[in-house]
């Protein structure tokens, strides 16, 4: 029979493919030319999400592809990341590690207990095992990653009642280049208006954070580091610069680079708008979240650490995974800051830290077991969750609070069940 567009919309996705399937036929989603692979992976999201798809719609060809397994995923990855095609948003990857302070992050995005947190400045960039697949690049790590459309796995369907902004998959300014930018003095001194309190934005631990406008006309943040911070710079972070300056992930803040001159020490990194979460948290931008930006943010996270602790060069373990470390753009995507800035300093679980320090995580812990889990969610938070999804949540967050990382999921695991949450929050609210 002669060549047709079959074409069906699911909620915010509208899929097309040219039928009778054959070696070039087009597939689209919402209108953008995508592999067949990541065609079938979005059919298969929306067919477990309830869409009903026409007899048009088959999707026998999309069998193979999960034959092929995780290699044959990758490879496409990277080919699709070379010629800056849209890309995948799930990258399969194998991670280790997850921590406390992811449980906090992620508690803190359900749970008023988890807002007060702990102050602790502690970053490791780990030797990386040489024989992973993982050192190639995937779709997860390309600079220019930002500039995917939108996706059938993170578009939340209207019966969501959280429409997805189309914003949230603009392109947002971001720098391109690989390895770190160096500015003298000068440079820096006239792009805060020699460092002006008009330039302040914030203030941390480690110093001032001012907004820097460079002649280019790239908006950067600075951060002015106290004089305490001086020798752990020299010793620790230096010669990570150019390590870190050539991380490219649109879920972590881009370190664009690093001045040590005179009686300065400054970061220089990626300015990025929209505040904290902390800030977001505290209503302090005057807009509650709701619980689907809460996952979708609690998922960038979980793909930006994915990436530091399988993809980066050396693994990063961030040690610091706090409300405040992750900031937020115009669209609501998550970024992950200050990694890699220092080490030493607090482990995830301090087991012989005071017992008020850790009684957070404990509290919240014998709420959940005594099948109080309501308590544990943030009175901000807009809508009434299904309790089953909350207590796959809070589990899933304890889970990650073990004490040890043999007991802790690696953050693949993570991932996988953040989806599958999100998944049965979106079908919950469809009912
Ligand atoms: N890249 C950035 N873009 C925009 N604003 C930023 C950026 N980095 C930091 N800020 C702002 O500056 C504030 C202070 O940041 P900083 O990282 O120094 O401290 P913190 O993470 O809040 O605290 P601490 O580092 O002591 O734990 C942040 O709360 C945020 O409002």
């Amino acid at each position: 029979s002669a060549p047709f567009v079959s074409s069906s919309v699911c909620r915010s996705d509208h899929l097309t493919y040219t039928k009778p399937y054959q070696q070039g036929s087009l597939f689209t989603i919402n209108g953008n030319p995508v592999e067949k692979i990541r065609f079938c992976e979005a059919l298969r999201f929306h067919k477990a999400n309830g869409c009903i798809f026409g007899d048009s719609f088959s999707d026998d060809f999309c069998t193979v592809h999960y034959l092929l397994g995780r290699r044959f995923l990758e490879e496409k990855s990277v080919k699709d990341s070379k010629n800056s095609k849209p890309k995948s948003e799930y990258s399969h990857v194998k991670v280790s590690m997850a921590g406390s302070g992811f449980l906090l992050l992620f508690c803190g995005l359900c749970c008023p207990c988890f807002h007060k947190e702990r102050k602790a400045n502690s970053h490791e960039v780990l030797p990386k095992e040489s024989n992973s697949v993982h050192q190639v690049s995937s779709s997860e790590m390309s600079p220019s990653s930002e500039k995917i459309p939108p996706s059938p796995f993170r578009a939340p369907p209207s019966p969501s009642r959280v429409p997805q902004s189309p914003s949230r998959y603009a392109m947002s300014p971001r720098p391109s280049r690989l390895g770190p930018l160096n500015l003298s003095m000068s440079q820096i001194n006239a792009a805060t208006s020699n460092f002006s309190d008009t330039h302040q934005i914030g203030e941390g631990g480690f110093g001032v954070v001012y907004k820097g406008f460079l002649d280019d006309g790239q908006v950067v943040a600075i951060k002015r580091a106290k004089k305490e911070h001086f020798e752990n710079l020299r010793t620790e972070f230096k010669s990570e610069v150019d390590l870190l300056s050539k991380i490219g992930h649109r879920n972590l803040v881009k370190l664009l680079g690093y001045v040590d001159k005179g009686d300065e020490r400054l970061i220089i990194t990626e300015y990025v708008r929209n505040g904290t979460l902390r800030d977001h948290l505290d209503g302090a931008r005057g807009t509650k979240l709701n619980f689907n930006q809460r996952l979708e943010i609690v998922i960038d996270v979980c793909h930006g650490l994915t990436y530091l602790h399988s993809y980066a060069e050396r693994q990063i373990i961030h040690r610091d995974i706090k409300s405040s470390n992750i900031l937020l753009t115009d669209s609501m995507r998550a970024k992950v800051a200050d990694f890699g800035f220092a080490r030493g300093g607090r482990r995830p679980v301090e087991a012989k830290r005071p017992h008020d320090e850790r009684i957070t995580v404990r509290w919240a812990f014998d709420k959940y077991n005594e099948g109080r889990v309501f308590e544990l969610v943030d009175p901000n938070a807009r809508e009434r969750v299904d309790e089953k999804i909350l207590r796959k949540m809070f589990s899933l967050a304890f889970q990650c609070a073990a004490p040890t990382k043999k007991e802790r999921p690696d953050m693949e695991a993570v991932g996988k069940q953040l989806w599958a949450i999100r998944s049965s929050y979106l079908r919950r609210s469809m009912e």
